[in-house]
């Protein structure tokens, strides 16, 4: 493990702050999405789909271009209001509450094209993330009041912490937009993750990346919910990091579920094998 910087402005973290990332996230409730339906005009965008995640697990969403993988992630995030449907988080309704909403009962996201402040440090941008779950804390800082000076102490140390297990503490204090695109990508998980997710969710992380970089990215996320106990909803086309990192895989086409089941049940079904391998196998 490297070590994690000091500077008058960041605070090394104690052992009792360094704790607190690998501390595990507890009251992880079940998703479950019932048959949701969203026309865009004519295009039937979800055609009802039904599936849960249990709390911990990683599943995969999987499907050809177009199948409504987007669409439904879009749906849970509640940046779309589907026709009709269900979507609850343990005893919460997901379809009453606002995409700010959906942060605040412990769901974050990534996005497919990196969210982060170029200008902004790597480790301002990863603090960034917890502010929607301590906007009252926020309110303070801006008031200069003591309480808040500690408290942003402690997610600082919290931030570094963070990096520092997901070997991103040499770049800390560098601009965000000076470092390469799959450092970013990692940088945008440790952001959603300074959330402390109960549910994670990403969309097509490994776009873009080198197979290594994939790899590499795999094995976090994994090692990350072993440590944490979160779970996480995945939307990818790399079918190899779908399937070495789920526990079970949805795959979509037309809007419709088509298949669920573990990686290697799925891999077996005549569409997928159709879809992915051309009906080559
Ligand atoms: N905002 C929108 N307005 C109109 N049609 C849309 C909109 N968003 C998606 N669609 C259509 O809904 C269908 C499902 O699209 P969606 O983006 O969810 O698929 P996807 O599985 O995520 O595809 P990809 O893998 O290419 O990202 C497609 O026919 C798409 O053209």
């Amino acid at each position: 493990m490297t070590t994690v910087p000091s500077a008058s402005d960041d605070t090394v973290p104690s052992a009792s702050d360094r704790a607190v990332p690998g501390a595990s996230v507890t009251g992880v409730p079940a998703l479950h999405v019932d048959e949701i339906r969203l026309r865009f005009g004519g295009v039937v965008a979800l055609d009802g789909p039904s599936f849960s995640i249990e709390p911990g697990h990683i599943v995969g969403l999987i499907g050809p271009n177009g199948a409504g993988k987007t669409t439904l992630f879009n749906c849970i995030s509640r940046l779309y209001q589907p026709d009709s449907g269900r979507i609850t988080f343990g005893d919460t309704d997901l379809l009453s509450l606002t995409a700010d909403g959906v942060a605040d009962v412990g769901i974050a996201r990534t996005f497919q094209n990196i969210g982060l402040f170029p200008t902004m440090t790597v480790v301002d941008n990863v603090l960034t993330g917890a502010y929607s779950r301590t906007r009252a804390g926020f309110v303070r800082t801006a008031l200069g009041l003591p309480s808040s000076r500690t408290e942003e102490r402690r997610e600082r140390a919290e931030a570094w912490a963070l990096l520092d297990s997901m070997n991103l503490a040499h770049v800390g204090r560098e601009p965000a937009g000076n470092l390469p695109y799959g450092t970013l990508k990692r940088v945008e998980l440790a952001r959603a993750l300074m959330q402390r997710p109960k549910l994670l969710m990403l969309d097509e992380p490994a776009n873009g990346l080198i197979h290594e970089e994939v790899l590499e990215l795999a094995e976090t996320v994994r090692a990350l919910r072993d440590e944490r106990g979160f779970s996480v909803l995945l939307v990818e086309h790399h079918m190899a990091m779908v399937m070495s990192i789920s526990d079970r895989v949805v795959v979509l086409n037309f809007g419709q579920k088509v298949t669920e089941g573990e990686p290697s049940e799925v891999a077996a079904h005549p569409e997928v094998v159709e879809a992915y391998l051309g009906g080559a196998a």
